[in-house]
């Protein structure tokens, strides 16, 4: 079983031939390159896992050599974000990223990946092949080094790094100082050895060698490295930015003493002043723009937002100096989801220094599209979750199934465990975000006098709009339902589910097409959902065509009728409100078919003796327009309001009513569906009653789409068109998740 691990704690061990202790780097016997300096063995002592640069690393390059930072960064288990000027920025550069991973498989040629599932695919194979190797390299297409900037590279690096291990951001000015020291000889001491090596060659070949043919290889070797400069110290100028360049006094400058002092290095000086020059100015200009960049030390990696902003960039285009990027690193419990939105900002970023445009919102407003690439992460991740389990769950859901018991049979049966098709993958426990309480609460409508009293019709109209608009969930008292009729519904709901099993078990089935009235059993998308919840329900179709008492059973035949009356009246009359509450004609959402189609879901959750381990129902919207909910005394029912997940307090004689999608569909987010989802509880049973107003069998043959009246030339139509069969078939198809099903819908 695949679960995400917390962030192992890992130590550089030294290891292998050629170590010298401490440093935990080993050079490759095989291969001369300086790259295999960053050579180590990462182990948390129990899953060792070698992470080897080769000679992919670049032989030629371009100016960009983050990669000897970052290589050194993958050694010492940190990687450096760092503002910088200059560097890469070219338009081709940013086409792509230039991290692959290369996946050893014995007698298979090796294969190389890159792209969105790099992240998955680099954690999936550290974890499962202690062989794997992160390779860096260079891009084939444009044969350039880096991404698209030397944040996002390290970045890239980063997120690699941290699927298993804590990494720590900082910048070098954090660095410890014997690590800088030991990065800086490391380089040095490779230089030296390659320019040994290559001295060695031309000695071998007859050769020997000047001082001036010495200095001469000191450069070449250094070219290697960094091809346009020829000394340690612009060596490390070209490979770390300005970061490096201000720290060059920690340089040890042998390469550069050894060689006299030349044009070319007088010329590298000037260069430099003038660069830092510009890193200065780049610098107030950051300031400026007075946004919080982000400060990389509160990075926690955790659905955290980045906000990276590289100043620099294309030199001498003065229109394109700069790059904005927000990076959204979502951490999923089986993958990890990295969107970037990046723009060159070089006039964005001056016209926000002259006030005119906000390089924030203007990158802001694409984060829709991070929103429903997240829906997607999220759908894929859930089904990873099922995919990569380490036992067989379809054997499980089937051998469950064909009880045709349901949850309540399991408990009836005594277990004391909660089986595995019904466990939430950890980390991720709905039950373990016990909050401090939250200071909203849910709101209570009065209905009693809307009919006789237009003042407080209006006062209730208010009411629904502002709870439609914000919560998507209120609760009303004085509705006119007597309270006898919802306790005898309650009574014939448990009395269905409490009636002999072998009678019950013949109402057992998964054939929703209609072909019966009451479709009776355990989770209507087993076989789809993550996790098994713990209820069984039966549900039964009401409107339009009401049911033969015959077809329905008969420990509620009676009160169901009676009850869907009293039900459908109440949906009618709230829907008047909220057409009211739109603006709109009172028959506004009748004539659009809203309460045309009425089913009810009723639910048992029995008591669960590991309740922490699972849930009662996972969090959805509903699919309908409107639900109204009738629950008892046990509770467990919370909506998501504000990123925080509020109790649903049980109120006798109220019923719950919220938006379904459908109506926020109509509406064109006027109205919300919000998330709710049921707590398992210990105690219990707990018996739910859900009205769904929403024909799903029967078509109604009315197209639906964004009310016309609420549209306007500021507020376009959000969704297609669409027929309540259509959308319901799509939901169920998807089943219960905390993706909406309107995603699908969307323009
Ligand atoms: O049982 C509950 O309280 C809520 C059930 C629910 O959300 C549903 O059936 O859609
Ligand atoms: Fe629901």
């Amino acid at each position: 079983k695949r679960v995400r691990k917390e962030p192992r704690q890992i130590s550089v061990t030294s290891s292998g031939e050629g170590s010298e202790g401490g440093s935990g780097l080993r050079k490759n016997p095989q291969s001369t390159s300086m790259l295999h300096v960053a050579e180590g063995t990462i182990s948390n002592t129990t899953e060792p896992v070698v992470c080897q640069n080769t000679n992919s690393f670049p032989k030629s390059g371009t100016t960009d050599h983050p990669c000897f930072l970052t290589t050194l960064m993958l050694v010492h288990l940190h990687a450096y974000v760092t503002t910088t000027t200059g560097g890469s920025g070219s338009r081709e550069n940013t086409q792509r990223a230039s991290l692959a991973i290369e996946e050893v498989v014995p007698n298979q040629p090796q294969r190389w990946r890159r792209g969105p599932n790099i992240n998955k695919k680099a954690s999936h194979i550290l974890e499962n092949q202690p062989d794997a190797r992160i390779t860096l390299t260079r891009d084939t297409y444009t044969n350039k080094f880096i991404g698209d900037s030397t944040i996002s590279f390290a970045t890239e690096i980063g997120i690699v790094m941290q699927s298993f291990c804590q990494i720590i951001f900082h910048t070098w000015e954090k660095v410890a100082e014997e690590n800088k020291e030991e990065m800086i000889n490391r380089l040095r001491e490779n230089i030296l050895q390659l320019k040994e090596e290559e001295c060695a060659k031309s000695v071998l070949a007859g050769t020997s060698i000047t001082q001036e043919m010495e200095y001469g290889i000191e450069k070449k070797v250094i070219k290697t490295i960094c091809p346009k400069h020829k000394t340690l110290l612009s060596g490390w100028e070209a490979s770390s930015g300005p970061v490096m360049r201000k720290n060059y006094i920690n340089l040890l400058p042998s390469a550069e003493t050894s060689q006299s002092a030349s044009k070319d290095e007088e010329d590298m000086k000037s260069k430099i002043v003038a660069l830092e020059e510009e890193v200065r100015i780049n610098e107030e200009k950051v300031k400026q723009i007075g946004k919080p960049l982000c400060n990389v030390n509160d990075l926690t990696f955790r659905e955290e937002l980045y906000v990276v902003f590289q100043s620099g960039g294309n030199k001498g285009n003065t229109d394109d100096v700069s790059i904005a990027a927000f990076t959204f690193v979502f951490h999923l419990p089986h993958l990890t989801l990295r969107c970037s939105l990046q723009k060159n900002t070089g006039k964005m970023v001056a016209n926000k220094l002259t006030g005119k445009t906000d390089v924030v919102d203007n990158l802001t407003e694409k984060t829709d599209a991070v929103d429903t690439l997240k829906e997607k992460a999220v759908a894929i991740d859930d089904n990873l979750s099922v995919c990569t389990l380490d036992y067989d769950r379809k054997a499980e859901l089937i051998a469950f199934d064909e009880t045709k018991s349901g949850v309540k049979g399991l408990v009836d049966a005594g277990i004391t465990e909660v089986p595995r098709i019904f466990r939430l993958p950890s980390p991720e426990n709905p039950n373990s975000d016990q909050k401090s309480p939250p200071e909203h609460s849910l709101p209570v409508i009065n209905l009693e006098g809307i009919k006789e009293d237009q003042i407080r019709r209006k006062e209730v109209v208010k009411e629904i709009k502002e709870a439609l608009g914000s919560w998507g969930f209120f609760q009303m008292v004085n509705h006119g339902v007597p309270i006898s009729v919802m306790e005898e519904m309650k009574k014939g709901v448990l009395g269905f589910f409490e009636q002999d099993n072998e009678v019950k078990k013949q109402w057992y089935t998964r054939d929703s097409s209609g072909k019966t009235r009451v479709v009776y059993n355990s989770n209507f998308d087993l076989y789809s959902a993550p996790v098994t919840n713990w209820r069984d329900t039966f549900l039964c179709t009401m409107y339009p065509n009401p049911p033969q008492p015959n077809e329905l059973p008969p420990q509620c035949r009676d009160i169901l009728l009676e009850y869907s009356n009293h039900v459908m009246k109440l949906g009618r009359a709230v829907l008047e409100l909220m057409s009211e509450a739109l603006g709109l004609d009172s028959n506004y959402l009748l004539d659009l078919g809203c309460a045309e189609g009425l089913s009810i879901g009723n639910h048992y959750y029995p008591p669960c003796p590991q309740s922490e381990l699972t849930i009662g129902t996972l969090e959805h919207a509903d699919a309908g327009f409107i639900t109204i909910l009738q629950q008892d005394h046990i509770g467990g029912l919370k909506v998501f309001y504000q990123n925080e997940w509020t109790d649903v307090p049980t109120i006798p004689g109220a019923f719950v009513v919220n938006a379904g999608d459908l109506l926020q569909l109509v509406t064109n987010d006027n109205f919300v569906s919000s998330r709710h989802k049921v707590m398992a509880n210990k105690v219990g049973p707990r018996i739910s009653m859900a009205s769904f107003f929403i024909s799903y069998l029967t078509d109604t043959g009315k197209v639906l789409g964004p009310i016309k009246e609420l549209l306007s030339e500021d507020n376009p139509a959000k969704y297609r068109e669409t027929t309540q069969k259509e959308f319901s078939s799509h939901y169920h198809q998807k089943g219960l998740t905390k993706i909406s099903a309107l995603t699908h819908f969307k323009i």
